[in-house]
Formats: structure tokens, sequence, C-alpha cells
């Protein structure tokens, strides 16, 4: 579904990215991890065209994502933000609505509607559809952007850290959400996150970027190595498995 190869991309003369090459299949859930500045949100904005000019190839469903017209990228891409966008004053109804603005003409009808609510509902913010945006809080926002990226229903979903800001019970529920959705539409799902254990518990691959290079990808178990967590994040950690369920303990930074 996504297949991106030999990708550079500069900042000026910094180079961001160098050389990614990564698949990500349908129905399949890869998460990015890596430190601030590694290159992930960069990445994502690269495959949705949202950060100019970069060398090397990114194919959608086959197809040389540069050269797809907006309105036909964005009926086959799903974007979460990192940082929510667009006019903060709509309901939450009407911003989920907007995932839906690709696939129609004019106003919205009868089955925009069904699959907005339905977004609203999985996400658990029926109590809150006719709230504006700009009144809920942090965490709440970024489960509304969530809803409105499942209610594009792009078969590839680009999603840039879509739990930083949720507690502990609708990380897991968003995560789940996430990884149904691959399975149910066949959905490419391609996710920047920080949390390692959120990450190995839910994404089928990881891929590990570290000053703009794929530092580690594979099975949770090949690239959330102690070895691997501090040469990227300079941090010494417990990794285990209980029960088949990952878990990563960070035990201190490295001196
Ligand atoms: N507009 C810009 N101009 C210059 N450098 C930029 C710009 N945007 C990003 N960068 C740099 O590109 C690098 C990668 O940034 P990016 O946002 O992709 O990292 P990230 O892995 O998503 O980090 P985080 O985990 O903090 O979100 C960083 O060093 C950043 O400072």
């Amino acid at each position: 579904m996504l297949h991106i190869d030999a990708l550079h991309y500069r900042h000026g003369e910094c180079e961001i990215l160098d050389g990614i090459r990564l698949d990500v299949a349908a129905g399949e859930v890869v998460a990015l991890l890596g430190p601030n500045g590694a290159g992930k949100s960069t990445l994502l904005r690269c495959v949705n065209q949202l950060a100019g000019r970069y060398r090397g190839r990114i194919l959608v469903d086959g197809r040389d994502a540069a050269a797809l017209a907006p309105r036909e990228l964005a009926r086959t891409v799903s974007w979460v933000p990192q940082q929510a966008g667009g006019s903060m004053a709509l309901r939450v109804l009407d911003m989920v609505l907007l995932g839906r603005a690709p696939h129609r003409r004019r106003g919205s009808g009868e089955r925009d509607l069904a699959i907005a609510l339905e977004a609203i509902s999985r996400l658990h913010l029926d109590e809150l559809a006719l709230r504006p945006v700009d009144r809920l809080s942090g965490g709440e926002r970024q489960r509304v952007m969530l809803a409105r990226a499942m209610a594009q229903e792009g078969r590839l979903m680009l999603l840039d850290e879509p739990t930083s800001d949720l507690d502990l019970r609708h990380q897991v529920e968003a995560m789940q959400a996430v990884r149904e959705i691959a399975r149910a539409r066949d959905a490419a799902m391609l996710v920047a996150i920080h949390d390692l254990a959120l990450a190995a518990r839910f994404a089928d691959r990881l891929v590990m970027l570290a000053g703009g290079r794929i530092h580690a990808a594979g099975p949770w178990c090949e690239v959330l190595t102690p070895a691997n967590i501090l040469a990227v994040y300079g941090v010494h950690a417990r990794v285990g498995c209980d029960d088949g369920i990952p878990y990563v303990i960070p035990t201190g930074a490295a001196a």
C-alpha cells in the first residue's frame, strides 16, 4: 500500500531524512519510533505531500504520491497532524464531517453523517458531538482529530502522535481502534508514537528512526532491545514479555 524508496529530505544544509526505505502493507500497523527531531513528522509530511520537495519515491497504492491530485490524495490518505488544525469553533460533529469532504461534491449526505457518527461513537465522543471543539480538553480534541481521520476512510492513515495527550484508557482504546480499522478496512497505518510499550502492543512492526535514518525495523522483539534503546534514546531500559504482552521499563539515562 505504501512504498517509500531512497527518500531524502533537506532543510537548507541539514539532511533531515537520509535514504529512508519503508513499506506498509494493507491491513498492517507500523509504528514509527525515535527521539525528538529524529524525522518522524517530516517523514509523514513527505508522504502526505506537505513538506515540499524531496528526493526518492513515495508510492501510495502503486501511484506516485507526488503526482496525485490533492483531492485524490485526500481520498486515499487520512491524516492526524501532531497539532490539531482547522477552525476550532466548529462543533465536534462538523469537524468530523470535514473528513468526508474529499468524498463528496456538495453538502454531507446521509452516508457521510452515518460514517461520521460511527467514528464519533468509536472514540466515545457521543456526548461531546454538539460541543465546539475549542471548548474541549486537549485529549478530547485529539480524539476528535482521530475521529475525523477515521471518517475520511483513507486506505492509508498517517497518524502523528495520536495518543500524546490521551489518558491511559483512551490511549489503549485509540490504538485498539487503529488496529481494528486496519484489519476491517484493509487499511495501512503508519503511526508516529513515543510510547514504546503501546507501540509494541498494538503495531505489527516497529521502525526506529535516529537522525533521519532507520536504525532498526521489524517485530518489536527485534527492535526494542536494550541496546537499540540505549543507542537511539540514550536510556537504559529493561524489556520483557509477560504472557505475550511486551513491556519496556526505562531504568535511567545513560551517563
Ligand atoms: N521548518 C523547518 N526548518 C528547519 N528545520 C526543521 C523544520 N521543521 C523541522 N525541522 C527539523 O527537522 C528535524 C526533524 O523534525 P521532525 O519534526 O520531523 O522530528 P520528529 O521526529 O517528529 O520529532 P518530535 O518527536 O519532537 O515530534 C528536527 O531537527 C527539526 O528541528
